[in-house]
């Protein structure tokens, strides 16, 4: 596998605020992977550094092996979308046409889907376009661009339900035909839980989580029941969260469960849920490293 991003020891300080703290982690290509973390945790600014928008305070990023500041031969093989992208006074057909010329492996026809898709009015200026219409702009140059590394912050606001999945459905039916580097910056993790092979969680700008999303299923569970039966089941674990409510308790645990857990679970009368990857990422932006147990930096 291609290394698409390397990024080691980085870090971001404003004049009074430290934006990322020592970030380090590789991601390979192909890969869609997952950036999350709560507001202000410091997604845009590593996305911007990454996109050579932005400078490190310290640290080292590479992209396709080159650092991507003022480096032509880097940024063409890369484009950023962000939820806030400013355009100028342009109409739809013109940021289209300039997005075609811009980017060497821009689909004309997926960009014609895209916006039919949409239903992207081309000869209205962007200015008079609804915030989730400019969204799907931002969405449909995003992929049609079919850039080699393509990070995408926040590509939903403003968009509804039935347009987040016309979304995710495209982006991964492109990504099929034509695997490469994404990445997604999203607070909607379950939703994008099935599209993501890698999620990355930052919390107050350090990375807290790094781990392959099948490694991630199954790693906690959250039992209910009688607080006897939950305390003795979890008994020797690692325990994330635990609430009681009169004689019922719901406690989270970290590691996976064997059939005999299971066993136990039945015999106890307890209820076993899969903690999910949102929860998970709250999880560990508070238990940072958990004893290890929910898997950090994996390479
Ligand atoms: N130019 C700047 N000057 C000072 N502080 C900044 C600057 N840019 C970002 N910050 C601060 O750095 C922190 C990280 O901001 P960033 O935009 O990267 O977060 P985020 O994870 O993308 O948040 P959100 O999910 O709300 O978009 C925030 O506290 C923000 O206020």
């Amino acid at each position: 596998m291609t290394t698409a991003i390397a990024v080691d020891g980085l870090s971001r300080h404003y004049r009074d605020h430290q934006a990322l703290t020592d970030v380090s982690f590789e991601i390979g290509t192909p890969c869609i992977a997952g950036l999350l973390g709560r507001n202000g945790a410091g997604k845009t600014t590593l996305l911007r550094i990454l996109a050579g928008q932005e400078f490190a305070t310290s640290g080292t990023v590479r992209i396709f092996g080159g650092g991507p500041l003022e480096n032509d031969a880097v940024l063409r093989r890369m484009i950023l979308v962000r939820e806030d992208q400013t355009y100028p006074d342009l109409r739809v057909r013109h940021a289209i046409s300039a997005a075609s010329l811009m980017y060497p492996n821009w689909d004309v026809e997926l960009a014609g889907a895209l916006l039919d898709t949409f239903e992207l009015p081309m000869n209205r200026p962007i200015k008079k376009l609804s915030r989730g219409m400019r969204t799907a702009l931002g969405i449909t140059v995003g992929l049609a661009a079919r850039a080699e590394l393509t990070l995408f912050d926040e590509p939903y606001s403003g968009l509804d339900a039935v347009a987040r999945t016309l979304f995710y459905d495209r982006l991964l039916a492109d990504y099929t035909e034509h695997p490469r580097c994404i990445v997604l910056s999203t607070h909607l993790i379950d939703e994008a839980a099935e599209l993501l092979d890698r999620v990355l969680v930052i919390d107050h700008g350090r990375l807290v989580l790094d781990a392959p999303t099948d490694e991630l299923r199954g790693a906690a569970t959250t039992v209910m029941g009688a607080a006897s039966g939950v305390d003795r089941f979890i008994a020797g674990r690692t325990t994330l969260d635990r609430q009681s409510m009169g004689t019922h308790t719901r406690a989270v645990m970290v590691g996976r469960l064997d059939q005999r857990d299971r066993e136990l679970a039945d015999h106890l009368h307890l209820r076993l849920e899969d903690v999910t990857l949102q929860q998970l990422a709250v999880y560990a932006a508070e238990h940072p490293d958990p004893s290890g147990l929910i898997p950090a930096r994996a390479s």
